[in-house]
């Protein structure tokens, strides 16, 4: 059952586009035009039928040669011509069209592989002809290049119903007169009118199939309309039948922000003006047929490209103006390269203020049969600069020398200049006219990929802007490009390492927490990457946090390797990288300084860097010169904002006199809770099912955990110190300080003797057990377990907090605290995210740390 007659562009063509939209005389009209993908087999044949039932009162099918057809003839052709044999590949072309009709007609009943056997005959006579041919063969040539349309119109039109369902078959070359010329093939609207006009006279079919590609010329001979003129056709016959719009089907869901093949986020785009079609389709958006836009944009016919295989998606809607209220947050629309090409450079002093230096230059590149792509010339009048393809580099060379001869003799111009492995890169839009700010966006961008300009070009139109770059960072500066205009400036590339305790609560904190950001903010946090010691899952778009740990178990899953990981999750299509870090891995710690000269920020909770190796500690300060940040609030505190403070003091000028506290969560949480009715070995084993201590709890008995915290605090406060410097009272027996963990967490209960003795002995006193860190100029560094009276600060606190005393020159008879939580993963992980948001925060500009 056909639709109704809706114009399917009115719902995207606001009142800006009410005169295109408006109803033409004859009803509505509209042409569909199919491509060589859509037309391969006889099933995709088959699948055009619901397309062009679309209700419409006239309907015209211009079709494409089967895919891969145009190429067989284009061979044939010329093996005809050199003398060759080309009867096999004409045999498969043939049994190729034969087989399709059969399916088609089954029984040919209608006639069908007959009619197409036929065809076939007249290409074999047409190629005999070539074969032997004297004189000029343009037009045979032209006629078996356009063969392929004649069949697969007939194919269709015998698809759809045939005759028997009112589908006429109308062969371009009865109406269709084109004048081959310098800039292509040009129309003859007059005599196409006046054809078109009688040929309509006569018949008046609400259906036609008509073939793409072919043409005559005034003189009757048969022509092309030249490579991918199919839809150039389909542009001429939607101006001639006064089309209410013109669908062209492809194989794509439209026109694409860039090249999804070099940006992997690369998004439809829903609307676009002719102008913006024009500027992309002729910088190379494969899409567009650089020739389509003019017969459209002169009837204001709304043009959109749709994909056969996603009849469902909208597709590109191409209009007299983008819709106002158009919603596209990017002044750019889209973005393409152009490879292969060479930058020409004449330059010299006697060229300044001389009229004509421009005309002869170009005059001479025209002799040369050069097409310039793009020109440009600083105000000086010093130098002026075209780029020109690089197949005809050196020709334009040979014409400009010759022509600047005399000045190159007398040293009048320093010669002419070739760079050669050039590509163009192009941004196109309509919202970048009279936008200030649109240019900075996009050559900061590159400056930011490391992408040198080799020149740049803008017309007053405002609506491209086109560099010249080198090849070889074609791809990069295009990715740098389209995040800076497309995506969030806020969105980061993030590989997490070590999906244990920590690792797991941020995943879960991350999965509760993107979508959120993503509606309520810019921030746009991508998972691409998860690792633990074994292997490593890498996703190019994202990985949902809920389910990143059983990535991991997936049998291709590869093992880890910290060099290919980083290099994935720095990836070049998106603004920012950042690794997080929750391996408590001293190996892993080591790649820190390269991923920050990298780029890449690092977040973790593990105090290696911040308390190990202090040439390590130098060189991640140095790193972080690339714009990349380290960040590891939770090392100290777990959630709480212990850095941070520290931080803060320091920056507005207040003096560090001393550091006290409970900087242990689990000793913290142990000695709140050991009270003698249950020994300390099982307060131990409960506080790591709790996930409060480290991988090896020897770590916080031993006191080593509190002196590392200490030593960050003082490294951030400016002093020099490693974890030798600090005096550490450590609660593990001797003897069971070198054995394996295992061995050590089995033989737990050898703490219990001492420690009951000890908290008998403070309870005899009055006093409580606290596990205590120091640090100041005179007393030094030191951590261990020391006897408090009852009414002591240290001695009001619960579970697991931590509490932090800071001794300052303002906060001095009354030191500033800072108490809560300071173990488990929950707590821990929010203070990663904290960090992770606050890089996210501080990214405003679109342009990564990537150098
Ligand atoms: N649990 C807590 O309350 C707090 C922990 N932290 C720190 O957080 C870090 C993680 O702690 P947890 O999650 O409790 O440890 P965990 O032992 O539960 O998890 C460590 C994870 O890292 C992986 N891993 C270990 N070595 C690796 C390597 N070389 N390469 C890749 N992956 C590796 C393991 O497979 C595991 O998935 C530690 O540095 C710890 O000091 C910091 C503050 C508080
Ligand atoms: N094991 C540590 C965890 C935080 O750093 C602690 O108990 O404090």
């Amino acid at each position: 059952m056909s639709s109704a007659p809706q114009l399917l562009g009115d719902a995207v063509a606001s009142a800006a586009t009410s005169a295109v939209a408006a109803l033409r005389p004859g009803g509505v009209t509209r042409v569909h035009k199919f491509g060589g993908s859509s037309v391969a087999d006889a099933d995709r044949i088959a699948s055009l039928a619901p397309l062009v039932d679309d209700g419409a009162d006239v309907r015209v099918v211009v079709v494409s040669a089967m895919a891969g057809a145009t190429n067989a003839l284009v061979a044939m052709a010329a093996q005809a011509a050199a003398g060759q044999d080309w009867s096999g590949e004409w045999a498969a072309l043939r049994e190729r069209h034969l087989a399709t009709a059969a399916t088609i007609d089954p029984g040919d009943r209608h006639g069908l592989r007959d009619a197409v056997a036929r065809d076939f005959d007249g290409l074999r006579d047409d190629l005999l002809a070539l074969a032997s041919a004297t004189g000029d063969t343009t037009a045979l040539v032209a006629q078996v290049h356009g063969a392929g349309e004649l069949v697969s119109s007939r194919l269709v039109q015998a698809a759809l119903g045939g005759e028997a369902a009112g589908w006429q078959r109308l062969d371009t070359r009865d109406v269709l007169v084109v004048q081959p010329g310098e800039m292509g093939v040009a129309v003859d609207w007059e005599a196409s009118r006046e054809r078109f006009a009688d040929w309509r006279s006569r018949q008046r079919p609400a259906k036609v199939v008509v073939t793409g590609f072919v043409a005559r010329e005034r003189d009757g001979r048969c022509t092309t309309l030249g490579r991918n003129g199919s839809d150039y056709s389909a542009a001429i016959f939607a101006n001639l039948f006064d089309a209410s719009e013109l669908l062209i089907w492809t194989d794509v869901d439209g026109v694409l922000s860039a090249d999804p093949r070099l940006v992997p986020d690369a998004t439809v785009l829903p609307t676009m003006s002719y102008a913006e079609a024009c500027e992309l389709a002729y910088f190379g958006a494969k899409v567009l047929h650089p020739q389509t836009m003019a017969p459209v944009q002169s009837r204001a016919i709304p043009l959109c490209i749709r994909n056969t295989l996603n009849p469902s998606a909208p597709g590109t809607w191409i209009l007299a103006e983008n819709p106002e209220g158009d919603a596209q947050a990017s002044p750019v629309k889209g973005l393409t390269i152009v490879r292969d090409m060479a930058v020409l450079e004449l330059a010299g002093n006697s060229m300044v203020g001389v009229p004509g230096t421009a005309e002869k230059l170009f005059a001479a590149l025209h002799r040369a049969g050069v097409s310039v792509v793009m020109i440009s010339q600083g105000s000086s009048e010093h130098s002026i600069c075209c780029v020109v393809r690089a197949s005809q580099a050196d020709r334009a060379r040979a014409a400009v020398e010759a022509a600047f001869a005399d000045a190159i003799a007398s040293n009048g111009t320093q010669g002419v200049g070739l760079t050669r492995d050039v590509s163009i890169l192009a941004a196109v839009g309509d919202g970048m006219v009279g936008i200030p700010g649109v240019a900075a966006r996009l050559f900061s961008a590159l400056a930011q990929a490391q992408v040198n300009i080799r020149a740049i070009a803008q017309g007053s139109s405002e609506r491209n802007i086109s560099v010249a770059i080198a090849d070889a960072d074609a791809t990069r500066a295009l990715r740098a490009a389209h995040s800076a205009f497309w995506l969030s400036p806020q969105t980061v590339s993030i590989g997490l390492i070590g999906p244990g305790q920590v690792g797991r609560a941020l995943l879960s904190q991350l999965a509760a927490v993107i979508p959120k950001l993503r509606a309520n903010s810019q921030i746009d946090l991508r998972l691409r990457g998860i690792a633990n010691s074994g292997y490593m899952a890498l996703d190019h778009f994202a990985i949902h946090p809920a389910e990143a740990v059983e990535r991991l178990v997936e049998m291709s899953t590869p093992a880890f390797d910290p060099d290919a990981f980083a290099a994935h999750v720095r990836a070049e299509h998106l603004p920012h990288a950042l690794i997080v870090d929750c391996s408590g891995s001293e190996a892993i710690a080591r790649h820190y300084p390269k991923w920050l000269a990298a780029g890449i920020h690092v977040v973790t909770p593990s105090k290696h860097a911040g308390s190990g190796d202090w040439e390590r500690y130098v060189a991640i300060r140095e790193a972080q010169r690339s714009g990349a940040r380290f960040m590891y609030e939770a090392t100290v505190g777990a959630g709480l904002p212990v850095i941070n403070t520290l931080r803060n003091l320091l920056d507005t000028g207040d003096e560090i006199q001393a550091i006290d506290g409970m900087l242990s969560g689990t000793l913290a949480w142990l000695f709140n809770s050991f009270d003698g009715s249950r020994p300390f070995s099982a307060l131990v084993r409960e506080a790591r099912e709790l996930g409060y201590t480290e991988p090896d709890p020897r770590d916080d008995l031993s006191g080593l955990d509190v002196a590392r915290k200490l030593v960050i605090l003082a490294r951030e406060a400016g002093r020099e110190l490693s974890l030798d410097d600090v005096a550490v009272e450590s609660l593990v027996p001797g003897h069971l300080r070198e054995a394996s963990r295992d061995e050590f967490l089995a033989r737990l209960d050898e703490l219990d003797a001492p420690m009951q003795a000890r908290l008998e002995d403070a309870r005899s006193k009055g006093l409580k057990l606290r596990h205590i860190a120091h640090l100041s100029q005179a007393q030094g560094a030191r951590v261990g377990v020391v006897a408090l009276p009852a009414d002591h600060a240290c001695c009001h606190t619960r579970l697991t907090d931590n509490l932090v005393q800071f001794t300052t020159a303002r906060y001095a008879s009354n030191p500033l605290v800072v108490q809560g939580p300071g173990a488990g993963p929950q707590v821990t992980a929010a203070g990663v995210f904290g960090d992770i948001l606050a890089i996210a925060h501080s990214l405003s500009n679109g342009i990564g740390a990537h150098s």
